[in-house]
């Protein structure tokens, strides 16, 4: 194998040259908020030798933060929604300046097996349905472009212009796994052309919304390490794509270790001396018994409390207020911390047992509230671009209260909204009027990006259904009432599969012409098509 014809001077210079380009990166308009814990060096060093392909996803990812902060100037939001399909993506774009590439709906979509949102795809399930989309846009904008170019420049004023190239958004879940599958899957969604990607706290393999059990995060480091691997992936590749910080602390019920000493505060214990969680349920289970019923037989029983809440139900209100004002001497305060200031503050014994309600994979209990999610969201803001504190019900005082917190801290920070599988907002409190503002209000706060993630499982499913039932009673001559002839004779007219727009039969046309030699952008020489 030929040995790499480089002098160890020119090695050095290139590598001097790449932290420079690295160092002129960071501290430009677009990146200077964020801030790594490893430096240019480390990076210039990971790279390889020659760039990796990220101009697509930097050029998307540029244009898409330029829209956010032009939102975000203005006081308004992109309202955007989920979909996997190309199809739908290219009707967006005379609607809505970004695409969402939602994990549920690839998870019912995309996959041999199709289930419920449990992100138990694989890992490049989700990128490679962002690349399917990012080159039908990149189809789309090359028809458009060569048809406008075909015809001379007076008449193209009156000709389609469309920004098919919509940025992408896409989730990454919470990385699938091990720091090094978070990578991979940042890289593919890079090459794919992605512009922003979320990933979350969620544990993998515990997300479950069906059992009538709130979700499973992890420690507050193992999030912050995810959210490092993409960054440190970002920059070996010099990309620019943005990373969306998503925290699901909100209603969690559980967290998978109590490694940080940040999350301490909000894990739950037994204040009493009962058997462990997980003989009861043994035993329930033996007996045949119902094991929800036997849990919260058992969590009544046990007192199931934070620390915090223990002390406050056995101490004086004097011992109290001592407590918490020792407490509120540090920032993030341990357990044993926790319980030395309880043994000087409060005279009676404070019983707390953490260990006593684990669930059979090793779960510890979790009272999550917005100072938590605060608490993350703060934590995560200098690796990532834009915040969303996911949430499983719309609650506007928690939202007003998070987002008012957070831009405490980071006065210009940008937030994302998704309104999540059902909200119930009449039941959440909202009136009519409050909803039909909420978009605007949520801007208003800076929620600049917002998403209906799936509407393709409830509008598509709708929208198909009532076509099905109609194509089966009226056969073609419904077709051509309700479908051919209003999407024909719409402006603009709705793509179809005619010569004129949606195949794209002119492009196909210019290809042949160019490979016959026939000049295809004649000045002064219309195209064939009068219409588009
Ligand atoms: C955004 C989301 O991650 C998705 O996969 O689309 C889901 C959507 C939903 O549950 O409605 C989520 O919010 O977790």
């Amino acid at each position: 194998m030929p040995k790499l014809d480089i002098s160890v001077q020119d090695e050095q210079k290139a590598f001097e040259a790449d932290v420079a380009a690295i160092e002129k990166q960071w501290s430009s308009a677009r990146q200077s908020h964020l801030k790594r814990p490893y430096t240019p060096q480390t990076i210039a060093a990971l790279r390889t030798s020659i760039p990796a392909p990220s101009n697509a996803s930097s050029i998307q990812a540029v244009k898409l933060w330029n829209q956010l902060h032009a939102h975000n100037k203005a006081g308004t939001c992109e309202l955007t929604f989920g979909t996997t399909d190309p199809v739908a993506v290219s009707q967006m774009a005379k609607h809505q300046q970004t695409v969402y590439v939602s994990g549920a709906l690839c998870g019912f979509s995309e996959v041999a097996l199709p289930g419920m949102d449990h992100a138990d795809y694989p890992w490049d399930t989700v990128p490679k349905v962002v690349s399917k989309i990012f080159k039908s846009q990149l189809w789309h904008d090359q028809r458009q472009r060569q048809y406008r170019l075909r015809n001379p420049i007076e008449e193209r004023e009156k000709l389609e212009n469309w920004d098919y190239l919509a940025p992408i958004v896409a989730d990454g879940d919470m990385g699938f796994g091990s720091l090094t599958s978070t990578m991979k899957m940042a890289r593919e969604f890079v090459d794919a052309g992605v512009a922003m990607i979320h990933i979350d706290d969620l544990a993998i393999g515990m997300k479950k919304f069906t059992i009538g059990q709130g979700r499973t995060i992890v420690p507050t480091q193992e999030y912050l390490d995810r959210l490092t691997a993409v960054r440190m992936q970002f920059d070996v590749m010099g990309a620019e794509t943005l990373l969306l910080c998503r925290c699901d602390t909100d209603h969690s019920e559980f967290i998978t270790s109590v490694v940080d000493e940040r999350d301490h505060e909000y894990v739950q214990g037994a204040t009493k001396k009962v058997e462990p969680l997980q003989k009861c349920l043994q035993a329930a289970q033996a007996e045949g018994k119902d094991l929800k019923a036997a849990r919260n037989e058992w969590k009544a029983k046990a007192g199931i409390a934070t620390f915090d809440q223990a002390v406050e139900a056995v101490a004086s209100a004097d011992e109290l207020k001592t407590y918490k004002a020792e407490l509120s001497k540090q920032k993030f305060t341990s357990l044993s911390t926790r319980r030395e200031i309880a043994a000087k503050t409060v005279k009676q014994d404070v019983f707390f047992d953490w260990e006593l309600p684990r669930s059979a994979m090793g779960q510890y209990m979790f009272d999550s509230n917005v100072k938590a999610i605060v608490e993350r969201a703060l934590a995560a803001a200098p690796l990532g671009d834009v915040t969303w504190a996911r949430m499983d019900s719309p609650n506007w005082n928690d939202i007003v209260e998070f987002h008012a917190e957070v831009r405490k801290v980071y006065p210009d920070r940008l937030f994302a909204f998704g309104y999540t599988g059902d909200f119930n907002f009449a039941k959440a409190g909202f009136s009519d009027e409050q909803v039909k503002s909420l978009h605007l209000d949520l801007a208003k706060l800076g929620v600049v990006w917002q998403v209906q993630p799936i509407w393709s499982l409830q509008g598509l499913n709708m929208v198909t259904e009532e076509f099905a039932k109609m194509w089966s009673e009226q056969g073609i001559a419904g077709y051509l009432k309700s479908v051919q002839g209003p999407a024909l004779a719409k402006e603009p007219m709705t793509d179809g599969f005619e010569k004129l727009s949606y195949c794209g039969g002119y492009l196909a046309d210019a290809f042949f012409e160019t490979v016959a030699g026939e000049p295809i952008v004649e000045k002064g020489k219309a195209g064939n098509f009068s219409r588009h």
